[in-house]
Protein backbone atom coordinates (compact mmCIF):
# COMPACT_ATOMS: atom_id res chain seq x y z
CA UNK A 1 0.00 0.00 0.00
CA UNK A 2 2.83 2.26 1.10
CA UNK A 3 4.75 1.36 -1.83
CA UNK A 4 1.94 2.00 -4.39
CA UNK A 5 1.71 5.59 -2.70
CA UNK A 6 5.42 6.29 -2.80
CA UNK A 7 5.15 4.87 -7.01
CA UNK A 8 1.98 6.99 -7.22
CA UNK A 9 3.99 10.24 -6.10
CA UNK A 10 6.83 9.06 -8.60
CA UNK A 11 3.81 8.71 -11.35
CA UNK A 12 2.49 12.14 -11.05
CA UNK A 13 5.97 14.43 -10.53
CA UNK A 14 7.93 12.42 -13.14
CA UNK A 15 5.36 11.63 -15.72
CA UNK A 16 2.73 14.37 -15.38
CA UNK A 17 5.59 16.39 -15.56
CA UNK A 18 4.06 18.79 -12.79
CA UNK A 19 7.26 18.82 -10.45
CA UNK A 20 9.98 20.78 -11.52
CA UNK A 21 11.70 22.37 -8.86
CA UNK A 22 10.55 21.32 -5.07
CA UNK A 23 12.08 23.04 -2.36
CA UNK A 24 11.95 22.02 0.85
CA UNK A 25 12.89 23.60 3.97
CA UNK A 26 15.63 25.80 2.65
CA UNK A 27 17.80 27.26 4.94
CA UNK A 28 21.57 28.83 4.18
CA UNK A 29 23.37 31.14 6.11
CA UNK A 30 26.36 33.15 5.29
CA UNK A 31 29.04 32.47 8.42
CA UNK A 32 26.56 33.03 11.15
CA UNK A 33 24.03 35.22 9.02
CA UNK A 34 20.96 34.00 8.22
CA UNK A 35 20.23 34.66 4.45
CA UNK A 36 17.55 32.10 4.00
CA UNK A 37 14.75 30.85 6.91
CA UNK A 38 12.83 27.75 5.83
CA UNK A 39 11.67 28.18 2.83
CA UNK A 40 9.55 25.50 1.51
CA UNK A 41 8.44 26.14 -2.38
CA UNK A 42 6.80 23.88 -4.96
CA UNK A 43 7.64 25.24 -8.68
CA UNK A 44 5.59 23.73 -11.35
CA UNK A 45 6.53 22.75 -14.83
CA UNK A 46 6.20 25.95 -17.39
CA UNK A 47 5.40 28.48 -14.23
CA UNK A 48 6.60 31.80 -14.96
CA UNK A 49 7.18 33.86 -11.77
CA UNK A 50 8.84 36.73 -10.42
CA UNK A 51 11.18 36.35 -6.87
CA UNK A 52 10.61 39.54 -5.36
CA UNK A 53 11.65 41.33 -1.91
CA UNK A 54 13.75 44.31 -0.53
CA UNK A 55 17.54 44.34 -0.77
CA UNK A 56 19.17 41.51 1.51
CA UNK A 57 15.85 39.33 1.14
CA UNK A 58 17.66 36.44 -0.45
CA UNK A 59 16.73 36.46 -3.73
CA UNK A 60 20.02 35.62 -5.16
CA UNK A 61 20.88 33.24 -2.65
CA UNK A 62 17.58 31.46 -3.21
CA UNK A 63 18.78 31.41 -7.03
CA UNK A 64 22.22 30.18 -6.24
CA UNK A 65 21.01 27.51 -4.07
CA UNK A 66 19.05 26.41 -6.80
CA UNK A 67 22.36 26.17 -8.79
CA UNK A 68 24.22 24.59 -5.88
CA UNK A 69 26.78 27.36 -5.67
CA UNK A 70 25.98 27.63 -2.39
CA UNK A 71 26.48 24.86 1.15
CA UNK A 72 22.48 24.56 2.46
CA UNK A 73 22.26 24.47 6.23
CA UNK A 74 18.70 22.65 6.53
CA UNK A 75 15.99 21.09 3.24
CA UNK A 76 16.54 20.20 0.05
CA UNK A 77 15.99 21.20 -3.43
CA UNK A 78 14.41 18.53 -5.42
CA UNK A 79 14.71 18.86 -9.40
CA UNK A 80 13.18 15.89 -10.03
CA UNK A 81 14.51 13.72 -13.55
CA UNK A 82 16.11 17.42 -14.04
CA UNK A 83 19.74 18.17 -13.40
CA UNK A 84 21.98 21.27 -13.25
CA UNK A 85 22.81 20.93 -17.23
CA UNK A 86 19.41 21.78 -17.53
CA UNK A 87 19.54 24.86 -16.31
CA UNK A 88 20.36 28.64 -17.84
CA UNK A 89 21.46 31.07 -15.30
CA UNK A 90 22.20 34.24 -15.62
CA UNK A 91 23.97 35.92 -12.84
CA UNK A 92 23.14 39.80 -12.09
CA UNK A 93 25.24 41.23 -15.11
CA UNK A 94 27.80 43.50 -12.60
CA UNK A 95 29.51 39.87 -11.70
CA UNK A 96 30.14 38.96 -15.67
CA UNK A 97 34.12 40.07 -16.51
CA UNK A 98 33.02 42.43 -19.24
CA UNK A 99 36.37 43.27 -20.45
CA UNK A 100 37.27 40.03 -21.48
CA UNK A 101 38.67 39.45 -24.79
CA UNK A 102 35.87 38.03 -26.55
CA UNK A 103 33.71 38.63 -29.09
CA UNK A 104 29.26 38.92 -29.17
CA UNK A 105 29.29 35.56 -31.42
CA UNK A 106 31.60 33.43 -29.37
CA UNK A 107 29.88 34.77 -25.99
CA UNK A 108 26.54 33.50 -27.55
CA UNK A 109 27.95 30.41 -29.15
CA UNK A 110 29.32 29.61 -25.57
CA UNK A 111 25.80 28.77 -24.86
CA UNK A 112 25.89 25.35 -26.42
CA UNK A 113 28.63 24.04 -24.91
CA UNK A 114 26.52 21.28 -23.53
CA UNK A 115 25.44 19.86 -26.83
CA UNK A 116 28.86 20.44 -28.58
CA UNK A 117 31.87 17.93 -28.25
CA UNK A 118 34.73 16.86 -29.78
CA UNK A 119 32.74 14.29 -31.58
CA UNK A 120 30.00 17.01 -32.55
CA UNK A 121 31.48 20.48 -33.59
CA UNK A 122 29.55 23.80 -33.78
CA UNK A 123 28.23 23.13 -37.00
CA UNK A 124 25.01 24.06 -39.38
CA UNK A 125 22.18 23.59 -36.95
CA UNK A 126 23.71 25.48 -34.37
CA UNK A 127 24.98 27.93 -36.62
CA UNK A 128 21.45 28.61 -37.34
CA UNK A 129 20.35 28.74 -33.80
CA UNK A 130 22.79 31.16 -33.47
CA UNK A 131 21.92 33.41 -35.95
CA UNK A 132 18.04 33.08 -34.89
CA UNK A 133 19.22 33.86 -31.38
CA UNK A 134 21.10 36.71 -32.05
CA UNK A 135 18.11 37.97 -34.59
CA UNK A 136 15.40 37.51 -31.36
CA UNK A 137 17.26 39.69 -29.30
CA UNK A 138 18.05 42.32 -31.98
CA UNK A 139 21.59 41.90 -32.06
CA UNK A 140 22.11 41.31 -35.90
CA UNK A 141 25.21 43.36 -37.26
CA UNK A 142 26.97 43.80 -33.94
CA UNK A 143 28.04 39.92 -33.56
CA UNK A 144 31.64 40.52 -34.40
CA UNK A 145 32.16 43.55 -31.64
CA UNK A 146 34.39 42.61 -28.83
CA UNK A 147 32.17 42.20 -25.82
CA UNK A 148 33.72 45.31 -23.74
CA UNK A 149 32.40 47.59 -26.52
CA UNK A 150 28.25 47.01 -25.96
CA UNK A 151 26.18 49.22 -23.76
CA UNK A 152 24.35 48.12 -21.00
CA UNK A 153 21.13 46.92 -23.39
CA UNK A 154 23.11 45.27 -25.59
CA UNK A 155 25.13 43.59 -23.05
CA UNK A 156 21.79 42.36 -21.27
CA UNK A 157 20.80 41.31 -24.70
CA UNK A 158 23.62 39.09 -25.63
CA UNK A 159 23.00 37.52 -22.12
CA UNK A 160 19.25 36.27 -23.22
CA UNK A 161 20.62 35.28 -26.58
CA UNK A 162 23.58 32.97 -24.90
CA UNK A 163 20.67 31.62 -22.82
CA UNK A 164 18.80 31.36 -25.89
CA UNK A 165 21.51 28.84 -27.57
CA UNK A 166 21.52 26.83 -24.16
CA UNK A 167 17.42 25.83 -24.82
CA UNK A 168 17.59 24.73 -20.54
CA UNK A 169 14.16 23.41 -19.21
CA UNK A 170 14.95 25.87 -16.40
CA UNK A 171 15.81 29.74 -16.86
CA UNK A 172 17.12 31.63 -13.81
CA UNK A 173 17.22 35.01 -13.92
CA UNK A 174 18.81 37.32 -11.40
CA UNK A 175 17.96 40.71 -12.27
CA UNK A 176 17.45 40.80 -15.75
CA UNK A 177 16.77 44.56 -16.25
CA UNK A 178 19.02 46.29 -13.61
CA UNK A 179 19.30 49.70 -15.10
CA UNK A 180 18.45 49.00 -18.31
CA UNK A 181 16.29 50.93 -20.93
CA UNK A 182 12.68 50.61 -21.08
CA UNK A 183 12.60 48.97 -25.01
CA UNK A 184 15.07 46.73 -23.82
CA UNK A 185 12.97 45.62 -20.74
CA UNK A 186 10.09 45.03 -23.36
CA UNK A 187 12.02 43.47 -26.12
CA UNK A 188 13.32 40.86 -23.34
CA UNK A 189 10.38 40.09 -21.79
CA UNK A 190 8.91 38.94 -24.93
CA UNK A 191 11.95 36.71 -25.15
CA UNK A 192 10.90 35.87 -22.02
CA UNK A 193 7.35 34.62 -22.66
CA UNK A 194 8.39 33.18 -25.98
CA UNK A 195 10.01 31.19 -23.52
CA UNK A 196 7.15 30.23 -21.50
CA UNK A 197 5.58 29.35 -24.32
CA UNK A 198 7.60 26.75 -25.29
CA UNK A 199 7.05 25.06 -21.76
CA UNK A 200 10.40 26.56 -19.72
CA UNK A 201 10.06 27.29 -16.32
CA UNK A 202 11.28 30.44 -15.45
CA UNK A 203 12.39 31.89 -12.14
CA UNK A 204 13.23 36.01 -12.36
CA UNK A 205 14.30 38.44 -9.74
CA UNK A 206 12.85 41.33 -10.18
CA UNK A 207 13.02 44.91 -8.08
CA UNK A 208 10.93 46.81 -9.86
CA UNK A 209 6.98 45.99 -9.03
CA UNK A 210 5.26 47.61 -11.57
CA UNK A 211 6.96 45.02 -13.89
CA UNK A 212 6.03 42.38 -12.23
CA UNK A 213 2.45 43.10 -11.89
CA UNK A 214 2.05 44.06 -15.52
CA UNK A 215 4.29 40.81 -17.10
CA UNK A 216 4.54 38.08 -14.39
CA UNK A 217 1.70 35.48 -13.69
CA UNK A 218 2.78 34.15 -10.83
CA UNK A 219 5.12 35.76 -7.54
CA UNK A 220 6.85 33.99 -4.91
CA UNK A 221 7.67 36.94 -2.12
CA UNK A 222 10.70 36.64 0.19
CA UNK A 223 12.31 38.65 3.16
CA UNK A 224 14.37 35.83 4.68
CA UNK A 225 11.03 33.56 4.55
CA UNK A 226 8.77 33.07 2.33
CA UNK A 227 6.29 35.75 3.00
CA UNK A 228 3.71 34.43 0.18
CA UNK A 229 3.59 32.43 -2.98
CA UNK A 230 1.24 32.07 -6.04
CA UNK A 231 -0.65 34.48 -8.50
CA UNK A 232 0.78 37.83 -8.94
CA UNK A 233 -3.27 39.18 -7.79
CA UNK A 234 -2.86 36.89 -4.64
CA UNK A 235 0.97 37.56 -3.30
CA UNK A 236 1.30 41.63 -4.31
CA UNK A 237 -1.21 42.57 -1.59
CA UNK A 238 -0.21 45.95 0.21
CA UNK A 239 -0.65 43.11 3.83
CA UNK A 240 2.04 40.79 1.92
CA UNK A 241 4.29 44.10 0.75
CA UNK A 242 4.29 45.74 4.27
CA UNK A 243 5.08 41.79 5.94
CA UNK A 244 7.86 41.72 3.36
CA UNK A 245 9.62 45.16 4.71
CA UNK A 246 8.25 47.44 2.07
CA UNK A 247 7.22 50.92 2.49
CA UNK A 248 4.83 52.83 1.26
CA UNK A 249 5.83 56.05 -0.38
CA UNK A 250 3.18 57.48 -2.34
CA UNK A 251 -0.27 58.52 -1.34
CA UNK A 252 -1.62 57.87 -5.08
CA UNK A 253 0.25 55.05 -5.43
CA UNK A 254 -1.68 51.98 -4.46
CA UNK A 255 -1.49 48.38 -3.79
CA UNK A 256 -2.74 45.73 -5.58
CA UNK A 257 -5.76 44.89 -3.58
CA UNK A 258 -7.23 48.12 -3.77
CA UNK A 259 -9.80 48.97 -7.11
CA UNK A 260 -6.46 50.90 -8.49
CA UNK A 261 -5.77 48.70 -11.63
CA UNK A 262 -2.06 48.47 -12.92
CA UNK A 263 -3.02 47.56 -16.58
CA UNK A 264 -4.80 51.35 -16.52
CA UNK A 265 -1.84 53.11 -14.87
CA UNK A 266 0.80 54.90 -17.30
CA UNK A 267 4.72 53.81 -16.22
CA UNK A 268 5.00 57.01 -14.14
CA UNK A 269 1.83 56.42 -12.41
CA UNK A 270 2.74 52.71 -11.10
CA UNK A 271 3.03 51.71 -7.54
CA UNK A 272 6.70 52.34 -6.23
CA UNK A 273 8.08 50.34 -3.29
CA UNK A 274 10.96 50.94 -0.56
CA UNK A 275 12.70 49.29 1.91
CA UNK A 276 10.92 50.10 5.26
CA UNK A 277 14.09 50.31 7.26
CA UNK A 278 12.29 52.09 9.95
N1 LIG B 1 29.00 36.18 0.15
C1 LIG B 1 28.31 36.64 1.19
N2 LIG B 1 28.87 36.72 2.41
C2 LIG B 1 28.18 37.18 3.48
N3 LIG B 1 26.91 37.58 3.42
C3 LIG B 1 26.29 37.54 2.23
C4 LIG B 1 26.96 37.06 1.06
N4 LIG B 1 26.10 37.12 0.02
C5 LIG B 1 24.95 37.61 0.51
N5 LIG B 1 25.06 37.87 1.84
C6 LIG B 1 24.01 38.38 2.73
O1 LIG B 1 22.91 37.49 2.67
C7 LIG B 1 21.69 38.21 2.65
C8 LIG B 1 20.91 37.84 1.39
O2 LIG B 1 21.66 38.29 0.26
P1 LIG B 1 21.11 38.17 -1.22
O3 LIG B 1 22.17 38.68 -2.13
O4 LIG B 1 20.61 36.82 -1.44
O5 LIG B 1 19.88 39.18 -1.17
P2 LIG B 1 19.00 39.77 -2.36
O6 LIG B 1 17.58 39.63 -1.97
O7 LIG B 1 19.40 39.17 -3.65
O8 LIG B 1 19.44 41.29 -2.28
P3 LIG B 1 19.48 42.47 -3.39
O9 LIG B 1 18.06 42.72 -3.80
O10 LIG B 1 20.06 43.62 -2.63
O11 LIG B 1 20.35 42.01 -4.52
C9 LIG B 1 22.06 39.68 2.73
O12 LIG B 1 21.98 40.09 4.07
C10 LIG B 1 23.48 39.71 2.26
O13 LIG B 1 24.19 40.78 2.83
Amino acid sequence: MRLSAVFGLFLVNYCSGALMINITNLSVHYRESLALDKVSVFIEEGELIAVVGPNGAGKSTLLKSIMQQLKLSTGCIDLGHRCLKDIAYLPQSHQIDRQFPITVREFVSAGSWQRISFWRAFGCTEQRLLQEALQKVNLIGVDDRQISTLSGGQFQRMLFARMLMQDADILLLDEPFNAIDAQTTEDLMTVIHDCQRKGKTILAVIHDLALVRRFFPNVMLIATQLIASGTTETVMTGENLAKAGYQYLSSEMQPLNTECSVNSLSPTELPFYGRNIS
